[in-house]
């Protein structure tokens, strides 16, 4: 079942395969190469490989044997520490399958716990610290208490850098034989946010329909507005059709449910490559940045929008009657 998923399918299973993060893999490199390793602290925003990383460092110290020597618990299990002090007690009890001197504990969301609970992890671990090591997963460190982390090497994980998850959505598009356009990577980029995780979902959502990504596939996988929509809203206030436009406009706030603030940080997107000239494109810039900052000041979003139209219907006017700056004497 899991394989359905892509962010499954594509889980790296050795250090070679997980990109970036090469700090992070000398180091458990390390670990591996030298049979031992104290207890170890991974934290970092969503979907940026602390589980992957884990479950990769149980396979290369543990090789066939990794499942029977690792146990993966959930810390914020509504059913408490108990069952995690039950659980690991049980899980200790028997030797290590293999040549490594220890089983792996991975606790996920370690910082949900509260500090009572993380002080009993505390004395469970050093009560198993024998035949067990811990990794914590978390997203802040900042919630960990200090005796943890004292006891534990702590590894920080951060968003994926643009080309390493272009490389990686270029690899699986390719493995799946789905063309991956540019604007499109350059879109799960900006949606995603370096999450890695909703990365690989957003391009399968949006391969679904169409073996063709392109950022309009993508956009339509979100509740984004699409870049079509945009090129086609600006072309009718433009040209200065200003009753299709406030029709296109109602269209997509009151069908397709699209944000004020989400309009207009497509327009920004697409105005990049829009074929106008400098000045025209400077002028709307400072435009759309005037109405997203009422737009984030709580104004009314279609009173702003129809205010952005009909300005933009006022530039393309006045931009009609001005030749181009290489025609201009
Ligand atoms: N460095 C990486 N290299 C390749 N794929 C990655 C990497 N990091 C994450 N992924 C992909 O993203 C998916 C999610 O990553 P993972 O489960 O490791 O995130 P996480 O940091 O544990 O997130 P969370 O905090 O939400 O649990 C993985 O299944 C994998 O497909």
């Amino acid at each position: 079942m899991a394989e359905l998923f892509w962010f499954e399918k594509y889980r790296p299973r050795s250090f070679d395969e997980v990109v970036d993060l090469e700090e992070v893999k000398a180091r458990l490199r390390e670990f591996v190469r030298g049979g031992n390793m104290p207890h170890l602290l991974f934290y970092g925003p969503p979907g940026t490989g602390k589980t992957t990383m884990a479950l990769v460092l149980a396979r290369e110290l543990y090789g066939e044997y990794w499942r029977e020597n690792t146990l993966e618990l959930n810390a914020s299990d509504e059913r408490g520490i108990n069952v995690i002090r039950e659980r690991v007690k049980e899980f200790a009890r028997t030797a290590p399958v293999g040549k490594a001197p220890f089983k792996l504990v991975i606790l996920d969301e370690a910082d949900n716990m509260t500090s009572d609970a993380q002080q009993a992890l505390r004395r469970i671990m050093e009560m198993y610290a024998q035949n067990t090591r811990f990794i914590l997963l978390a997203n802040y460190v900042s919630r960990i208490i200090d005796p943890i982390i004292s006891r534990c090497a702590v590894f920080r994980f951060s968003p994926m850098p643009r080309s390493l998850m272009a490389e990686r959505l270029r690899h699986i598009a390719k493995s799946e034989g789905i063309e991956l356009r540019d604007d499109a990577i350059d879109l799960i980029y900006e949606v995603s946010e370096g999450d890695m995780r909703k990365a690989i979902n957003l391009l399968q959502v949006a391969a679904a329909t169409s073996k063709v990504v392109d950022a309009n596939a993508v956009a339509s996988a979100t509740t984004m507005i699409r870049p079509a929509d945009v090129v086609e809203l600006f072309n009718l206030a433009f040209n200065g059709d200003v009753t299709k436009a406030r029709e296109k406009l109602r269209e997509l706030m009151y069908v397709k449910g699209i944000a004020g603030i989400d309009f207009i940080r497509a327009f920004q997107r697409e105005l990049i490559r829009m074929p106008l000239d400098d000045e025209v494109k400077a002028e709307i810039a400072e435009l759309l940045a005037e109405v997203d900052y009422r737009l984030t000041q709580g104004s009314d979003e279609e009173l702003q929008l129809l205010y952005l139209l009909s300005k933009l219907g006022a530039i393309g006017k006045r931009a009609r009657q001005t030749p181009p700056p290489s025609k201009r004497r």
